[in-house]
């Protein structure tokens, strides 16, 4: 009897912007009858908030004390996604591109990031079975994950599937800016380019969704067993 399929897991999966963290994290939570906590939407949902104030992402005293004080409300249900901040439904809203420009603000403030860990470690030991997905799970927020995944793909494969999934909306430079620029400032709290100790890469370069979920699944299963 596979133990993935009963009691406690902690499933903790890392990579740079459209390897495919989310979709495929969310697809393996459901296999898996776990929770999924997108801990990227906790960065964009606070830069939301901070950018609806009125306030300077560039202060980062003030965007400290925004997390401190945010009132973040995310569902784990893989098949309900929901982010509230002060009660505001703002799920749609923190996939803008303008919530894509501005969050590396909120990503690279190293308090801000201490507040938003403590959080996802708390949700994470709040449920017996979890798929969490970021760029600092596998080695701060989750070291002691039952599987630890870097998920990656070429940048060519990054810009293309972004591309894809904001319906054509963006231009080459601006999909660079919120794909690959990001990540390089996103780069310099956090190394989601390569693997940890004890952290499997996953490549979806050449492999489309089904064949990376399930690529993700049997890395599940070999860590378990290990
Ligand atoms: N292996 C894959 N092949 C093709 N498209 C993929 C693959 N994995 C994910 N996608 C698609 O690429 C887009 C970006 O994926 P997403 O999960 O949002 O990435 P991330 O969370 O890493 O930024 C989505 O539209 C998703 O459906
Ligand atoms: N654990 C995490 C998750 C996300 N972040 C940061 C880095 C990213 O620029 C933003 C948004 O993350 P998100 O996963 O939504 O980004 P993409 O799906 O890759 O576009 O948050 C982080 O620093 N640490």
């Amino acid at each position: 009897m596979s133990s993935v399929e009963n009691g406690r897991i902690v499933v903790a999966i890392d990579g740079p912007s459209g390897s495919g963290k989310s979709s495929v994290s969310k697809a393996v939570a459901r296999t898996l009858n776990a929770a999924y906590l997108d801990t990227g939407a906790m960065y964009r949902a606070i830069t939301f908030s901070v950018l609806a104030e009125g306030a300077d992402l560039n202060d980062a005293a003030a965007v400290a004390q925004a997390v401190r004080d945010a009132q973040l409300q995310i569902s784990v249900d893989p098949d309900a996604e929901l982010v509230q901040i002060a009660g505001q439904d703002v799920t749609q809203a923190i996939r803008e591109p303008r919530i894509s420009e501005n969050v590396s603000a909120v990503a690279t403030n190293l308090e801000a990031r201490a507040e938003l860990v403590r959080r996802q470690q708390e949700i994470i030991a709040a449920n017996e079975r979890i798929v969490a997905e970021g760029r600092d799970i596998t080695t701060v927020v989750a070291p002691d994950a039952d599987a630890r995944i870097l998920l990656t793909a070429s940048e060519e494969a990054r810009l293309r599937r972004r591309g894809l999934q904001l319906g054509g909306t963006q231009n080459d430079a601006q999909l660079e800016a919120q794909v690959l620029a990001r990540d390089a400032k996103d780069s310099t709290v956090v190394n989601f380019t390569e693997a940890a100790d004890g952290v499997m890469t996953v490549d979806s370069s050449d492999l489309d969704f089904e064949q990376t979920i399930a690529a993700v699944l049997d890395a599940v299963q070999a860590a378990k067993k290990n």
